[in-house]
C-alpha cells in the first residue's frame, strides 16, 4: 500500500506531499514521514532536526535560508493555515530565483518537502498556526541569509487581502534584496 502521494511541482525536486488517512470511529491516524519510502520516491534526505513554531494571523516569516548549511525541510501544518512559499536558490538550478507557494494546512494536511538551498517562508492566513518541519540540517545562527519578503524581483503573489496587516520579525523588515544576494554571490 502506497501510503504517500509524491506530487510533482513546476521546480524540480520539490514536491507536494499527501498522506493516506486511516479514519475510524476513534478519529484518525496517519504516517506523516517514512525515510523508506520517501527514499523509494526518490526524496532521500536525513533530516536531523525537528522544529514547531506558533505563529498568529498575519505573521510573515522568511525568506530564510542557511548558506553554508543548507538546510532542506519537510514542512507540514498542525493547526490553521499558511501560504507556505520557497524560492530555488540553487546556482545550478534553471528555475534559480523562482518561487512555488501553496496552501498548508490542518484539513488538506498536505506537506512540502524542500531541497537544500531554497528561502522559506510563510504567511498566517488563519487566526493562528501551530507548524512543524523537519530539516536536513542544523540551525546555524551565523550561518542564518534572509531575502526580503516582497523583493520585486522574486514578485511573489503573497494573499495579502486575507490579512489585516502584514507583522514582520525586526530582522525580517531588514533583509538585502535577490539582486544585492546576487551580486555578493558574484564574489564568492
Ligand atoms: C530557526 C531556529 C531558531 N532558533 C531560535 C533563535 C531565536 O531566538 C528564536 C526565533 O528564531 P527566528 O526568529 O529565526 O525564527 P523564525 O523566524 O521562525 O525562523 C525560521 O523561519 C523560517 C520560515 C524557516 O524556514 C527557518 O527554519 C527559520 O529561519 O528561535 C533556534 O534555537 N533554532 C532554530 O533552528
Amino acid at each position: 500500500m502506497n501510503k504517500f502521494q509524491f506530487i510533482h511541482t513546476p521546480i524540480a525536486g520539490l514536491y507536494l506531499i499527501e498522506q493516506k488517512i486511516f479514519n475510524d470511529k476513534r478519529g484518525y491516524f496517519m504516517e506523516t514521514y517514512n525515510y523508506k519510502a520517501f527514499k523509494k520516491a526518490g526524496l532521500d534526505m536525513v533530516f536531523v532536526q525537528d522544529n514547531q513554531s506558533k505563529s498568529k494571523k498575519g505573521v510573515l516569516r522568511g525568506l530564510h535560508f542557511q548558506k553554508k548549511h543548507p538546510q532542506g525541510k519537510l514542512v507540514r501544518v498542525i493547526k490553521g493555515e499558511i501560504f507556505d512559499v520557497v524560492v530555488d536558490l540553487r546556482k545550478d538550478s534553471n528555475t534559480y530565483g523562482n518561487w512555488y507557494g501553496c496552501i498548508l494546512n490542518d484539513e488538506n494536511k498536505r506537506q512540502l518537502y524542500v531541497p537544500e538551498s531554497f528561502a522559506h517562508g510563510f504567511l498566517v492566513l488563519s487566526s493562528e498556526v501551530e507548524l512543524i518541519y523537519k530539516c536536513s540540517s542544523f540551525y546555524h545562527p551565523e550561518d542564518e541569509c534572509g531575502i526580503i519578503w516582497n523583493d520585486p524581483d522574486i514578485n511573489i503573489a503573497w494573499p495579502l487581502d486575507a490579512v489585516d496587516t502584514v507583522i514582520l520579525s525586526d530582522k525580517d523588515q531588514h533583509w538585502s534584496s535577490f539582486k544585492a544576494y546576487n551580486r555578493r554571490n558574484d564574489y564568492l
